[in-house]
């Protein structure tokens, strides 16, 4: 009896072994076979990017090292195939060319619901869906984005920028060699503009069960960081992911699980009261309406009577930009004042060029009253710093690939046949660090960027591309301009020599820990 088992459980392992990891195995061998050179494969036993992630990070220091470097193994690759948890190959294009051809077919190469958080927080927004509704949502949202229209938003990023960086002065004030936690202080920045952009107001509350009232900006960010600890660390939640897909919350949930989900579910239901609240604010004083996200929604919903925006749209429109929008820029800030504290020539010429731009202001102004003048104009004009950016976002992209998408029809791109059903990604880091595309590509090299030619090719596409690209990229680099204009004049940016870094994704790639850098105040 005892062995009719232990052959059963034998029998049935070894089954599971050969669907989940010999198959593909073998799969990845043939295509290998049918294009010599253009494929690189990712195996490990389980899912095969974690996996490889973990070893990169254990080795390198750096969690995509090996598909960040892999032009430097192969020039020819053009493709990168792994495995995933349930055995299927999963694509990943590194070339530029058909990275292009996959985003040009947002339709056919459809985002996937790779997290359980998507279901509560963010399926019926701009982030999430598609064809028709996507469109509406993308044509509204994206009147407000346009760069023009970014010269609303400047005073709130100005005064923000001004407010937080006085907290940071009065730190260093108090203990001069300390190292910043500057990633987070740039986050705080970005997180309050685009609150601000979207719901006019900061001073909004959600009521917890202990009766405690705080801040809805912090509870967006505190419920969704407990839920990923939760999701990363607990295999059996993967796992139970991994059958139930979206329903995984609603399926015996253990008491954390339960506890998470109510917090979504009161998170949403603070914003719909604010909603609520302001639409009958509106309505019975049309003269109130100012030039934030929410007002804009319920212009078009009072005024225009456009029946197909809900309250639900709104809300999770307000919690998609404010994931998509602030720790993307707050690391692009971050990763460029790492750069600025190695480099002390460039920080020096980007100084200077935030002073020439100043020094236009008028003579009586002191530079704080002069930073409080600048204009869309201005920092247009900073094409070095514009450079900076650029440089950083090529070594470290804060989204260096797209999230995952599922293939949902037979495709062609290029030599490689999609099979419907076939996971997908692309991943843009891979040709921002080819040699052939740029030479040296491990050197912090702005200068390459002040040659015209080389801007808005399909080698550099840090925001990604075609009719999905980034909403907010005219937004975040005006930020990120902003920031660094203010910390340039004030401060003098120093490596934290003590400090051991690694290059990793949390919720966006970049550098950890948080306090690479000191300044000095100047
Ligand atoms: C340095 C900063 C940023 C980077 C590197 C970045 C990068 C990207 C990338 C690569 C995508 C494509 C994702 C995909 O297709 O899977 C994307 C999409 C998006 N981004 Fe950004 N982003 C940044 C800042 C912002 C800001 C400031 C906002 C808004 C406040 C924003 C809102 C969005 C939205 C809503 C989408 C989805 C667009 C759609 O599907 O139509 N992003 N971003």
């Amino acid at each position: 009896m005892i062995m009719a088992i232990l052959i059963t459980v034998f029998a049935v392992l070894t089954i599971i072994i050969v669907k989940l990891h010999f198959i593909p195995i073998i799969k990845i061998m043939i295509l290998k076979r049918k294009h010599p050179n253009q494929i690189e494969s990712i195996v490990h036993l389980g899912p095969s990017l974690v996996r490889e992630e973990k070893y990169n990070l254990k080795h390198y220091d750096d969690n995509i090292y090996s598909i960040r470097n892999i032009y430097k193994k192969n020039q020819d690759v053009k493709l990168i195939l792994y495995k995933n948890a349930k055995g299927q190959l999963g694509y990943i294009f590194v070339d530029p060319e058909l990275i292009k051809q996959v985003h040009q077919n947002p339709e056919v190469f459809q985002k996937q619901m790779s997290n359980p958080i998507i279901k509560y927080l963010f399926q019926d927004s701009l982030l999430f869906k598609t064809g028709k509704e996507w469109q509406r949502q993308r044509q509204f949202l994206g009147k407000s984005f346009h760069f023009d229209e970014i010269k609303n938003y400047l005073q709130d990023i100005k005064q923000v920028t001004k407010e937080e960086l006085q907290k940071v002065k009065l730190k260093i004030e108090s203990q001069p060699d300390r190292s910043i936690e500057i990633v987070k202080t740039c986050q705080n920045i970005t997180q309050e503009v685009v609150f601000r952009i979207f719901f006019g107001s900061t001073n909004l509350k959600v009521s917890k069960p202990d009766g405690k009232e705080i801040p809805i900006a912090d509870e967006m960010i505190s419920s969704i960081e407990s839920f990923q600890v939760l999701f990363r660390s607990n295999y059996l939640l993967f796992a139970k992911f991994v059958i139930l897909g979206q329903n995984v919350l609603e399926v015996l949930p253990t008491n954390k699980e339960r506890e998470i989900k109510q917090r979504f579910i009161d998170l949403k239901k603070a914003c719909k009261l604010i909603i609520s609240q302001r639409k009958e604010q509106l309505i019975k004083n049309p003269t109130l309406y100012k030039y934030n996200f929410l007002d804009q929604y319920l212009k078009e919903v009072i005024v225009n009577n456009n029946q197909s925006i809900t309250d639900e749209e709104i809300i999770q429109n307000s919690l998609s930009l404010f994931f998509a929008g602030t720790d993307t820029t707050g690391n692009l800030v971050g990763s460029a004042l790492y750069y600025l504290s190695l480099n002390l020539t460039i920080q020096n010429q980007a100084r200077e060029e935030v002073l020439k731009v100043l020094s236009q202001k008028k003579l009586n102004e002191n530079l704080e009253e002069k930073l409080a003048s600048l204009t869309l104009q201005d920092l247009s004009n900073m094409n070095f710093l514009n450079s900076i950016l650029k440089e950083t976002l090529r070594l470290i992209p804060p989204a260096p690939n797209v999230l995952s998408r599922i293939c949902v029809q037979d495709f062609q791109i290029g030599d490689f046949f999609i099979k419907k059903g076939t996971p997908v990604g692309t991943y843009f880091i891979s040709s921002q660090m080819n040699p052939k595309l740029y030479p040296n590509p491990e050197t912090f090299d702005p200068n390459r960027w002040m040659n015209a030619q080389e801007q808005n090719s399909i080698n550099f596409t840090p925001f990604s591309l075609g009719p999905r690209n980034c909403i907010g990229q005219h937004l975040a680099i005006i930020e990120a301009k902003c920031i660094l204009s203010y910390i340039l004049i004030n401060y003098d940016i120093l490596p934290n020599e003590n400090q051991k870094i690694q290059f990793r994704s949390k919720f966006v790639y970049g550098i950890q820990p948080d306090n690479f850098i000191t300044l000095k105040i100047r």
